[in-house]
């Protein structure tokens, strides 16, 4: 498990991670999300050791990460690592050398990813002559390559479609199923939704919300749907309820009190037909917005 506790970064006056603590258990994909400057990036650099830390720390299976461990962090930078101008294959191959694999060893793991992305006839052109999805694609071959015992990936489904991301979703899953923790930042709530077993959500440098998208959907706003035969317009001056749009037959509800719901529904009852009745979950982006506010 990797941890980080009151992990803490300043820029002059700006704290830009504030005491932020989350884990990421073994096997698990934790979707890091947050909006433009929120301090994801920082925070994963100084898991990777290349930001200086101001306060807290990062733990690996319960003790001080140390440089020894973070060589077998598999890193997907913001800024991307590898060079538009040189061959694909090589710079594979010389990443997967530098982590410690033998020639063959990273020669093969380069030649595997290559084919199984597509781009196996492509092993000697230079990065820059691919489409940006490819780029990305081989950027992502970059970090898992050598197998780390720890992922940290900043945006990588940023730029694929959505074909792209389920390739890499699988392959993430290869490794997850391996018991390798790992971190990926994104913009992309659906996403995050779809495939992350927890995520963290971090505002100004800190964090606001943290667990399983299902928790963070419960602790949303309780909000029913109803459908009636005929208009909806008296659900207006019933109690306990905050009436959030009526269209018609049809109105979302959020229940303000215990037993609002019950007695909405007795009283819709009692007035005529209610063809539904039903929770509405609220999805992550009605979440994210609230705890970001
Ligand atoms: N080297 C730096 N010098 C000064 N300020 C910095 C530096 N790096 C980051 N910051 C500031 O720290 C804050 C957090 O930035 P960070 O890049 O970590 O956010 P982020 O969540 O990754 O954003 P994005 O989604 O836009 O990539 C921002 O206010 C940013 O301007």
């Amino acid at each position: 498990m990797i941890e980080v506790q009151d992990l803490t970064r300043r820029f002059g006056d700006h704290t830009a991670v504030d005491h932020v603590s989350f884990a990421v258990p073994r096997g698990q994909l934790l979707g890091f999300v947050g909006g433009n400057g929120a301090g994801k990036t920082t925070t994963m650099r100084m898991i990777m050791g290349l930001l200086q830390i101001h306060e807290g720390e990062v733990r690996w299976d319960g003790h001080e990460v140390t440089t020894a461990d973070r060589r077998t962090f598999g890193y997907m930078p913001e800024e991307r690592g590898l060079y538009p101008k040189q061959g694909i294959a090589d710079q594979l191959v010389y990443l997967g050398r530098l982590h410690g694999m033998s020639r063959p060893d990273a020669q093969r793991a380069t030649d595997e990813h290559l084919e199984r992305f597509g781009l196996g006839d492509r092993a000697k052109d230079k990065l820059e002559s691919l489409s940006l999805g490819n780029q990305q694609r081989v950027q992502i071959a970059a970090a898992v390559l050598s197998r780390p015992r720890v992922m940290i990936l900043d945006e990588p489904f940023s730029g694929l479609d959505p074909a792209s991301v389920d390739t890499m979703v699988d392959l993430l899953r290869e490794h997850t199923r391996t018991g390798v923790p790992v971190l990926f930042s994104s913009h992309q709530l659906d996403l995050v939704d779809r495939l992350c077993d927890g995520l963290v959500v971090l505002s100004k440098g800190r964090v606001v919300a943290q667990g399983t998208a299902d928790e963070l959907r419960s602790r949303g706003p309780q909000r029913h749907r109803i459908v009636l035969g005929g208009d909806a317009g008296w659900v207006r001056s019933q109690p306990g309820l905050h009436v959030v749009d009526v269209d018609g037959a049809a109105a979302l509800v959020e229940l303000l009190e215990p037993g609002a719901d019950r007695h909405l529904l007795t009283e819709a009852l009692a007035r005529g037909t209610v063809t539904e009745f039903a929770r509405v979950r609220p999805n992550l982006s009605e979440i994210y917005r609230e705890v970001t506010a």
